[in-house]
């Protein structure tokens, strides 16, 4: 290992340098905080450097003061500050150490220069010099050579920064600065920034100071050079630089005062007195102390430094970021305008390929044109040339037959005119020999004129034929023009056709350009169409829903008025009367000009006492009084709302009363009665209402009261009277099944029809077994009527009971025996039974005994009657003369139903079983 002796820099440089203030790592100012920060950490040093400076005065002052008082050189023995040095300068130890006393005067000097120019030097604590002094135990040599670095620190790394250029070799103390000229990590970016913040108020000198003083940079080998160095010269290991940028300070080996040689006077060489030995020690302590003092000033100043250096890396690291994010928003301006250069060119590509498309388009139409026109002008053309070569053919074919029939014409009439001629010559000439020669020439003559004649026949056989020839060369031409026509047909099926075709093309032509120019406003007109059909489909499901809303509140409203009008009711209906009948009853109308209300009957004649004829006027006053003209229609509107309330979950039960012949099935049963026109008007009800969400179930029975039995009208007419047909009723539900009864479900108006067939025909089959069954016997159709309504989770069940009671008659009139008194006194019991229920359903209080079960016709129609359902009465009046006490009993009784009041109907909510329809 081989020492160097450090040789100062330049000195010129060196003072340049440590005068030059370092600008600071970035021009960006600092936040208001920070710089109060560090204005008051510099204000701090400023004040610590002062009272550095001013120490460093009154240590100077101190050793003045004290005098050249001669003192044996301790070496180690006390610390070499930088006072001892200035305070022992004239001492004899003085040449010892000439230049370490000089340049710490320079120094001195030198700091002033700069506080006189503004410029405030930073005085780390320096190491003190002791350290750099060789040991006492240290080899000679060694002591040799570190004698000769006897240096004071800070100018030993001033000289380093001086000389910041690399130098390889360990054996140049310049070496060691490009260590922190190369910043390759953190820790040298914060060796950066520990001369960003020196260079606040302190020279660089003073920052390659600390570095080189710390000897160690972290996370990097020790410089090579000072390696041996430190170790030799024992100098403080360097403190990681992010922990302490500065190298802590090594105190004086010991504090504690030691034995002091005694002082010499300088002049006379006899020892000083003991109290100058004292007053020295005692300067020393508090000299001590007021170094310690110093030491941690200057650590706080240390510390301050710290945050001014923490503060500027963030500064820095601030700085960056920002740099960062400016490089980022550059980046991303660029890719916005490359962006926005890639959109424009986009889009001119598009416009484009737009106008090549509308050319090529353009282009293909007119080629598409070009070659129809060119089709069609060749089409023509071939067809022109084809009629032409046509007509030459033909014309053709035709001179060449007629040619060769002229031909042939000459030739044979060239031969007939030659064989005539020659015929003629010899027959003239065998004339003039013959005639010479006598007769018997003449056979010979005759001979040769047959001869000559048959071939002249030949010969016209032959014309014949050539004559047939020419005619089938005619045929043969009409043939060909026949094939002509047909060609020419052909030809203009085809022209037909090519128009065809090109009206076609033209129309797909049209339909493209169609397509293409109002393709965009096709599509907007399909989605406005769809929006619009979307918003009527919206505004059809809001109406649907309030049309629910509205029946909903329509039934209640609707129920409502009905039990306003009394959940019973009574009406009467008076027939006409028939042409065969004779003698009919005064019954009057007295309001018949509007909605009549009142009857009024004329009764029959009594003899008074005084033995005149008195005749009594009954009037009677219902809810609706029908007269002779009425028709079902009109009767039918009346109860069409008790028909609609049993739609919506009510027990409606519609009977008619009266005397036998009074109307009662032609009111309810007829084909326009009151049961087909209920069903049908239900079904419709029921139909209208499934777009409300309502789905119902129809089911229809027929039963038969007779003679206190019931029979199911819809079963076979065998079983009528065989069956047993049972009736239960559910108390908790309120209902009434049936057993051993047909229902009938009514899908259709239709079923109806069938229903009251089927009815009439088992009732006429039962009448051949007992006369006039049907006026003996209640009939009482059940029509049970099931909604549900999923939309709004509704439901209800009703029952439609229509009634035609058999004829109310009085026994004593009747003078009925056997069977039919039987019948008839079923029949009154019943009646009157019916009689007591309704007047027990308006006179009892609530929970009272009703005697349903006092007749077979109540007790079916228990949970019909009352006061949970809806009951109308009609009361059927013969105009009659003869039936007139009979209609007096009826109108009585029923004006005392109509006197009555039965509670509140209530609507059907539970569910009730169903029995199975019948197929
Ligand atoms: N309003 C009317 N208009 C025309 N004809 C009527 C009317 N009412 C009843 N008739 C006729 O009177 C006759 C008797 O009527 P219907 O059979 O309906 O009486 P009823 O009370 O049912 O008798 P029964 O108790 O014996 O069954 C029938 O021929 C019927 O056509």
């Amino acid at each position: 290992m081989d020492y160097v002796k450090v040789e100062p820099a330049n000195e010129n440089e060196a003072a340049e340098y440590s005068q030059k203030p370092v600008a600071p790592p970035s021009s960006r100012p600092l936040p208001n905080g920070v710089k109060s920060t560090i204005g008051r950490a510099f204000a701090a040093s400023t004040s610590r450097m002062n009272q550095n400076k001013s120490t460093k005065h009154s240590s100077t002052a101190f050793g003045g003061s004290v005098g050249p008082v001669a003192r044996v050189p301790s070496g180690n023995a006390r610390p070499k500050t930088a006072n001892g040095l200035h305070g022992r300068s004239k001492s004899h130890h003085q040449g010892m150490r000439p230049a370490t006393a000089m340049k710490q005067r320079d120094e001195d000097d030198e700091d002033e220069s700069l506080e006189r120019k503004g410029v405030h030097p930073f005085h780390l604590p320096t190491i003190p010099k002791d350290t750099l002094h060789v040991p006492k135990n240290a080899p000679l040599a060694q002591k040799r050579r570190l004698t000769s670095l006897n240096v004071p620190a800070k100018r030993a790394f001033a000289l380093s920064v001086t000389q910041p250029r690399a130098v390889s070799s360990p054996s140049n103390f310049r070496s060691i600065t490009p260590v922190m000229e190369e910043p390759a990590d953190s820790s040298c970016d914060a060796i950066c920034n520990t001369l960003g913040e020196l260079t606040l108020g302190n020279s660089k000198a003073v920052a390659r100071y600390s570095r080189v003083g710390c000897g160690t940079i972290p996370g990097k080998e020790p410089n090579p050079f000072l390696k041996p160095l430190l170790a030799r010269s024992q100098l403080p290991r360097a403190t990681p630089v992010r922990q302490c940028a500065t190298p802590t300070p090594v105190r004086p080996p010991s504090s504690t005062p030691r034995k002091q040689a005694p002082y010499l006077n300088r002049f006379t060489n006899e020892r000083c007195p003991d109290f100058y030995d004292d007053r020295i020690a005692a300067m020393e302590r508090e000299f001590l102390m007021f170094k310690e003092k110093m030491e941690g000033g200057m650590e706080q100043a240390t510390n301050y430094k710290d945050t001014i250096q923490q503060l500027q890396s963030r500064v820095t690291e601030l700085e960056s970021i920002r740099a960062r994010l400016e490089t980022v928003n550059k980046g991303l301006e660029a890719d916005l305008k490359d962006t926005q250069s890639c959109f424009t060119t986009v889009k001119m590509e598009l416009e484009m390929t737009r106008r090549n498309h509308s050319f090529e388009t353009d282009d293909l139409r007119r080629k598409l044109r070009n070659e129809v026109d060119d089709l069609e002008t060749r089409h023509e053309k071939d067809t022109k040339r084809m009629l032409r070569d046509r007509e030459d053919a033909e014309e053709k074919i035709r001179k060449d037959y007629e040619n060769r029939i002229d031909k042939l014409l000459k030739e044979h009439g060239a031969e007939l005119a030659e064989l005539r001629k020659k015929i003629d010559a010899d027959s003239e000439a065998e004339r003039t020999r013959r005639t010479q020669e006598a007769q018997e020439v003449e056979a010979e003559y005759a001979s040769r004129l047959r001869k000559a004649a048959m071939d002249a026949d030949v010969k016209q056989r032959e014309v014949q034929l050539v004559q047939g020839e020419l005619v089938n060369v005619k045929a043969e031409l009409d043939r060909e023009r026949m094939l002509k026509t047909g060609l020419q047909g052909q030809l203009t099926e085809a022209t037909t056709s090519n128009l065809t075709l090109s009206a076609a093309n033209k129309a797909m032509k049209e339909k493209i350009d169609f397509l293409e120019s109002d393709s965009q406003a096709q599509s907007q007109a399909f989605n406005d169409l769809h929006r619009r059909m979307q918003e009527a489909i919206e505004a059809a499901e809001r109406a649907h829903d309030k049309l629910r809303q509205e029946e909903t509140l329509r039934r209640k409203l609707f129920n409502q008025v009905q039990e306003l009008k009394g959940n019973i009711r009574v009406m009467c209906r008076v027939r006409p009367t028939h042409a065969d009948e004779i003698e009919p009853a005064s019954i009057t109308f007295p309001d018949n000009d509007t909605d009549s209300k009142e009857v009024a009957v004329l009764g029959p004649s009594k003899q008074s006492a005084t033995g005149k004829d008195i005749t009594s006027s009954y009037a009677y006053s219902f809810d609706r009084v029908f007269g002779p003209e009425s028709q079902n229609a009109e009767v039918f509107e009346e109860i069409s709302q008790l028909v609609q309330s049993a739609l919506d979950g009510y027990n409606v039960c519609i009977f008619c009363y009266g005397q036998t012949g009074s109307g009662k099935t032609y009111t309810m049963s007829s084909l326009d009665g009151m049961i087909p026109r209920a069903t049908a008007q239900i079904y419709a009800e029921a139909q209208r209402l499934e777009e409300k969400g309502w789905r119902y179930t129809m089911l229809g029975s027929f039963i038969e009261v007779y003679n206190e039995t019931y029979n199911d009208l819809l079963g076979r007419s065998e079983d009528l009277d065989k069956k047993k047909v049972e009736v239960r009723h559910d108390q908790a539900k309120k209902q009434t099944y049936l057993e051993n009864v047909v229902s009938v479900a009514l899908d259709g108006p239709e079923r109806v029809d069938e229903i009251l067939d089927t009815a009439s025909k088992n009732r006429t089959v039962a009448a051949t077994k007992a006369n006039m069954r049907s006026s003996r016997s209640h009939s009482v159709f059940i029509l049970k009527l099931v909604g549900t309504n999923e939309i709004t989770g509704e439901k209800s069940e009703g029952t439609l009971n229509l009634v035609d009671l058999a004829g109310s008659e009085r026994l004593e009139h009747s003078k009925a025996e056997g069977a039919r008194l039987k019948e008839t006194q079923n029949i009154n019991k019943s009646l009157s039974c019916l009689g007591d229920v309704i007047n027990a359903l308006g006179s009892s209080k609530e929970g009272a005994h009703i005697p349903y079960r006092n007749s077979k016709l109540t007790y079916l129609l228990q949970y019909s009657l009352g006061g949970n359902s809806k009951t109308l009465m009609f009361v059927m009046v013969s105009p009659l003369q003869a039936h007139l006490q009979e209609t007096i009993t009826s109108l009585k009784f029923a004006t005392k139903v109509h006197n009555t009041h039965i509670g509140t109907a209530k609507k059907q909510t539970k569910t009730l079983s169903k029995p199975e329809p019948r197929d």
